[in-house]
């Protein structure tokens, strides 16, 4: 497999380069960012794992170098969010970031397994897919909008109550989106089963909906969720080539265009959503069926999605127009 980081040199890209560097399923890993790929490609070199390992800057064809031949590629390019803002708010500079190395794909690696990280990650998947579907590239069963980190925050924040050694253990699935009230955990539908006091739900369920924030607020100005972010990126990347190589049973809540994945439809049509973030299970070819969980909500969880679609549908639209009706050039800036 060669994997390829675009953003590599940032505060997602470093770890999360360095957790591929030492992955089993990584033969080539290949860094790309516009700023100090060099040091940050010499230092993970000299770690003594299996990926070969190659890093790119944009000049000299670097990103063509880069992406040619990939397998998977990982994008965690652009800026994050500052105390105040909202993930919205980096709309304006990180579609086109987004934009720009989807293009790239399309290019060099078309048949590569694409993760987005970058935000707002409601409006960066479908302006992937509608660069990807311009160039006549467009595989829905390849490209995710990583909502992992959402997962890893509901398994974690959860503990409290369950009191379980490994938190990991505890799967909860969360759909929707990833920003705010799109975020939508159903703690009815852990496995196993955990029984959550009700006084309890509403700020658990807030807890994984604003838990970027409590970090954005930590980090002072500084950035937000890095390392967490790394990790869930990682443990989602790792599970797509583990069913890539023929694993089997993989179900993991993603960002995905719906209507291009089987079960897909039908989740669409009872949301009004086109993308949105549920159980897919993965195989040999990328996303092999959407798990439709919406049904078995709870009352209090069904209100929530209702919230969450509201929200959801002018993230998408808004992502969608980007590409459809690029802006004037002063409005991109
Ligand atoms: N999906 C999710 O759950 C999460 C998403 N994020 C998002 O991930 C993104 C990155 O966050 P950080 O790593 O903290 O930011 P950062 O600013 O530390 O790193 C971003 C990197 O992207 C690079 N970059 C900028 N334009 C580029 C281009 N055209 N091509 C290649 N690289 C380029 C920068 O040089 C920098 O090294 C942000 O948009 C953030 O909101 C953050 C946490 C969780
Ligand atoms: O909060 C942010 O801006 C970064 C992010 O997406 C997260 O931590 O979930």
């Amino acid at each position: 497999m060669k994997a390829v980081v675009a953003g590599a040199s940032g505060g997602i890209g470093q770890p999360l380069s360095l957790l591929l560097k030492a992955c089993k399923e990584v033969d080539h890993l290949s860094l790309y960012d516009v700023v100090n790929t060099p040091g940050v490609t010499a230092d993970l070199s000299h770690i003594s794992s299996v990926a070969k390992i190659e890093g790119y800057l944009p000049a000299d064809d670097g990103m063509k170098k880069a992406f040619t031949g990939a397998d998977i590629v990982v994008i965690p390019a652009g800026i994050p969010r500052k105390p105040g803002m909202t993930r919205d708010d980096l709309f304006k500079i990180n579609a086109g970031i987004v934009q720009g190395l989807i293009q790239g794909v399309a290019d060099y690696c078309p048949n590569a397994y694409v993760l987005v990280i970058s935000n707002p990650v409601n409006s960066t998947v479908p302006i992937a897919a509608e660069v990807l579907t311009k160039a006549g590239k467009f595989n829905p069963k390849k490209l995710f909008g990583v909502t992992t980190l959402d997962v890893v925050r509901a398994e974690t924040f959860v503990q409290s109550i369950t009191g379980a050694r490994d938190p990991a253990e505890t799967v909860i699935p969360v759909i929707g989106g990833h920003s705010g009230e799109t975020i939508v955990p159903l703690f009815s539908q852990a496995k196993p089963a955990v029984k959550i006091p009700e006084d309890k739900l509403e700020e658990l369920t807030k807890r994984v909906q604003f838990g970027g924030d409590e970090v954005v607020k930590a980090k002072d100005g500084a950035g937000s969720a890095t390392l967490s972010m790394a990790y869930a990126g990682y443990r989602f990347a790792e599970r797509v080539m583990q069913a890539a190589k023929g694993k089997t049973g993989i179900v993991e809540p993603t960002f995905v265009y719906l209507p291009g994945i089987e079960g897909g439809d039908a989740i669409a049509k009872e949301t009004g959503c086109d993308y949105f973030s549920v159980p897919v299970e993965l195989g040999t070819d990328g996303a092999k069926k959407a798990v439709n969980i919406l049904g078995s909500a709870n009352a209090y969880e069904k209100k929530l999605i209702e919230k969450c679609v509201e929200d959801l549908k002018g993230n998408i639209a808004k992502g969608v127009e980007f590409v459809k009706n690029p802006p004037k050039k002063e409005e991109k800036k």
